[in-house]
């Protein structure tokens, strides 16, 4: 069975079970028809995927991989916040009139910044340390800048990774300060597990675990019965995900290095997106 699937199940039942509805709050998102998408939520979710073990892709329903790979190369690879760059629709609701997602995510990443060695952004000072300072504790990437919040039509969500080696195996930490656990748990988990495995190829590591610390973990209201359905169906054994061997720039990474090989997976349900 699949481990992705049991520690889905295991944080849904925790949260509809213990957690703290915010019927009666003020809440910002809203449904396409104006209602308020209230939550029900838990502080303080973390969990582990060794992905040494398997690639943590769920099979309760398809997660679309390649999309979430796409979203996770316009932001990592391509530092871009233009949605014409991405092959998705998924950010069409936040972005302005010329397709921009204003200073987040992307833009955050292709700036520069001054080290002893020169000036770097943040993914390629990354790349840098992992090469020629692997043991450093001080390896970070944070999209989360004050300085620019104001010009983000929505702030980052999964906004810091702090990447850590130990031995071999390159570990890292997903800090998401909110997250809507039907639409994009297992997205964000599948982005920034692939990512890990990119990181590890380009500085010739192995993968070892993704540590996601969730602030605020929350189902909305009108997700409920779609988890509840999810809850009762059955799960397969995680698929095994082939990387092309031969890319060993994290650069030249493309959608289509990434193979899952034998995803056995449940139907996929509509699933409402509040705004
Ligand atoms: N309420 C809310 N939830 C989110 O998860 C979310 C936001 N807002 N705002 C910004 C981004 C957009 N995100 C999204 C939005 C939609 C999908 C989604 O529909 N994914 C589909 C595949 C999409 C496709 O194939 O193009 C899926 O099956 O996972 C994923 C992430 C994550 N973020
Ligand atoms: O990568 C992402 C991006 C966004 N989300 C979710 C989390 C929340 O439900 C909304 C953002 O609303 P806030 O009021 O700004 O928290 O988007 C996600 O889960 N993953």
């Amino acid at each position: 069975m699949s481990k992705a699937d049991l520690i889905f199940i295991k944080m849904c039942r925790d949260i509809l079970e213990n957690g703290v509805s915010s019927e009666g709050e003020v809440v910002r998102a809203k449904w396409s028809d104006g209602t308020l998408a209230h939550t029900i939520k838990k502080f303080g979710v973390v969990n582990r995927y060794d992905l040494n073990e398997e690639f943590p892709i769920m099979t309760l329903r398809p997660t679309n991989l390649k999309a979430a790979i796409d979203e996770v190369l316009w932001i990592w690879q391509k530092k871009s916040n233009d949605i014409k760059e991405l092959n998705s629709r998924i950010w069409d609701s936040w972005a302005d009139e010329n397709g921009s997602i204003g200073k987040a995510y992307g833009y955050q990443l292709s700036i520069k910044h001054k080290y002893p060695e020169g000036y770097f952004d943040q993914v390629d000072r990354v790349l840098y340390d992992l090469k020629n300072n692997p043991y450093s504790r001080r390896i970070i990437v944070n999209m989360y800048n004050h300085e620019d919040l104001n010009e983000m039509n929505l702030y980052p969500c999964a906004y810091s990774m702090t990447f850590n080696v130990t031995g071999r195996k390159l570990n890292a930490v997903l800090n998401q300060r909110s997250q809507d656990i039907l639409v994009a748990n297992n997205w964000n988990v599948c982005q920034y597990a692939a990512l890990v495995h990119m990181f590890a190829r380009v500085s010739g590591l192995e993968v070892g675990e993704l540590v996601h610390v969730i602030a605020d973990a929350h189902i909305y209201d009108r997700h409920i019965p779609l988890i509840n359905e999810l809850l009762e169906r059955q799960i397969y054994d995680a698929p095994k995900l082939l990387i092309n061997p031969d890319k060993d720039d994290f650069y030249k990474f493309t959608v289509d290095d990434f193979v899952l090989q034998g995803y056995q997976k449940g139907t996929q349900i509509k699933i409402p997106v509040a705004v």
